[in-house]
């Protein structure tokens, strides 16, 4: 049984190093250093993001927000990560129980939003719910974002596996149960919308408004999650698929990312994948012609560009 292997714990935490320069408190945030065997001994550029407070099913609070948004944007500026797994440490120290988000910490929500605790942490004293602000991160980074549902994604971490580009979930573990409706919230945004797109809207409809468990099998069968694998195997079958994306070209991996969120994502859509069309553009001697020619004060010659079709 792979449990027993890993002694339960999907981390191996001898193969990952923590990355420098940041003092996290509710996060953990670590590189993979490790030689997965399928890579040759190569780098395979995988990043290791977890929710880091277990006792509470990994629920967050806005610190956990500005903590997750800040490792994110690191590996997004980082050029040679190429995966991102996001998960939940665990298990929790009071009952044993996994968990890879239960969503926005409910004693410290507020009439305007999540509170942060901490005085002078946010001065203006606004809730937040700047969440969705980690969603379009996810959204618009030009990585492979991973989800690894080791336990319950409930509510706002329902929403966030839903918005990672791949699910691998814990056939022991993993269970997912969309219970914004139960305390009186709505994720209307990619949480409910791309949910739909991904499972039908029968199915979107029936996990919003009953709030029931499914298991990692069954959130499989409707379409939602990639792979199912063993508790202590889940966060290897990351690497494996970190290894398979380091074999693809970045430009692809970053065009082919775009492309999918295009029809989805309106104008924003098309700003991201334009953007990148653009970049591509810069490079070829054509678009060159046009910056030599004004920075030349002449104009541009174009007869070597013929009009393609
Ligand atoms: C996740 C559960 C189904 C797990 O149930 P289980 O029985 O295994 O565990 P317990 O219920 O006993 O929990 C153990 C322990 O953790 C505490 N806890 C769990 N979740 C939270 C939470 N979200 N906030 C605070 N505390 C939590 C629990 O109280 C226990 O503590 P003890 O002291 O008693 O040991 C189940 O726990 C569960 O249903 N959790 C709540 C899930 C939930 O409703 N989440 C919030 C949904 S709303 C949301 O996330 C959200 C956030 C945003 O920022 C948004 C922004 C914009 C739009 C929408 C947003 C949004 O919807």
């Amino acid at each position: 049984m792979a449990e027993a292997k890993t002694n339960g714990q999907p981390f191996r935490e001898s193969d990952w190093k923590p990355v420098g320069g940041f003092e996290f408190q509710d996060i953990t945030y670590h590189r993979y250093t490790g030689t997965e065997r399928s890579s040759g001994g190569n780098d395979i550029g995988a990043v290791r993001i977890a929710f880091n407070r277990p006792e509470v099913r990994n629920a967050f609070r806005p610190r956990t927000v500005d903590e997750l948004y800040t490792a994110l944007d690191d590996a997004h500026r980082t050029s040679d990560v190429g995966t991102v797994i996001v998960t939940g440490n665990g298990p929790s120290p009071k009952d044993g129980g996994w968990a890879f988000c239960s969503g926005g910490d409910q004693r410290v929500r507020g009439s305007d939003g999540y509170r942060y605790e901490e005085n002078g942490t946010n001065p203006a004293g606004y809730g937040r719910l700047h969440i969705l602000e980690v969603q379009r991160l996810i959204r618009t980074m030009p990585k492979v974002v991973i989800a690894v549902v080791n336990g319950w994604a409930a509510g706002g971490g329902h929403s966030l596996h839903v918005v990672c580009d791949l699910t691998i979930a814990s056939r022991q573990h993993g269970t997912f149960k969309q219970t914004d409706a139960t305390v009186g919230s709505f994720d209307g945004g990619y949480g409910s919308a791309l949910l739909a797109k991904q499972v039908g809207q029968k199915r979107a409809r029936e996990i919003f408004f009953l709030a029931r468990p499914y298991s990692a099998e069954e959130m499989s069968a409707l379409g939602a999650v990639n792979q199912v694998a063993d508790h202590g195997e889940i966060e290897d079958a990351a690497l494996k698929m970190a290894v398979d994306i380091a074999g693809q070209s970045p430009q692809a991996i970053r065009m082919l990312k775009f492309a999918f969120n295009l029809p989805d994502d309106g104008m924003f859509g098309q700003q991201l994948f334009a953007g990148e069309a653009t970049r591509l553009a810069y490079m070829t001697a054509e678009a060159v012609e046009g910056q030599t020619a004004f920075l030349e004060k002449r104009g541009p010659d174009w007869s070597a560009f013929p009009r393609y079709y």
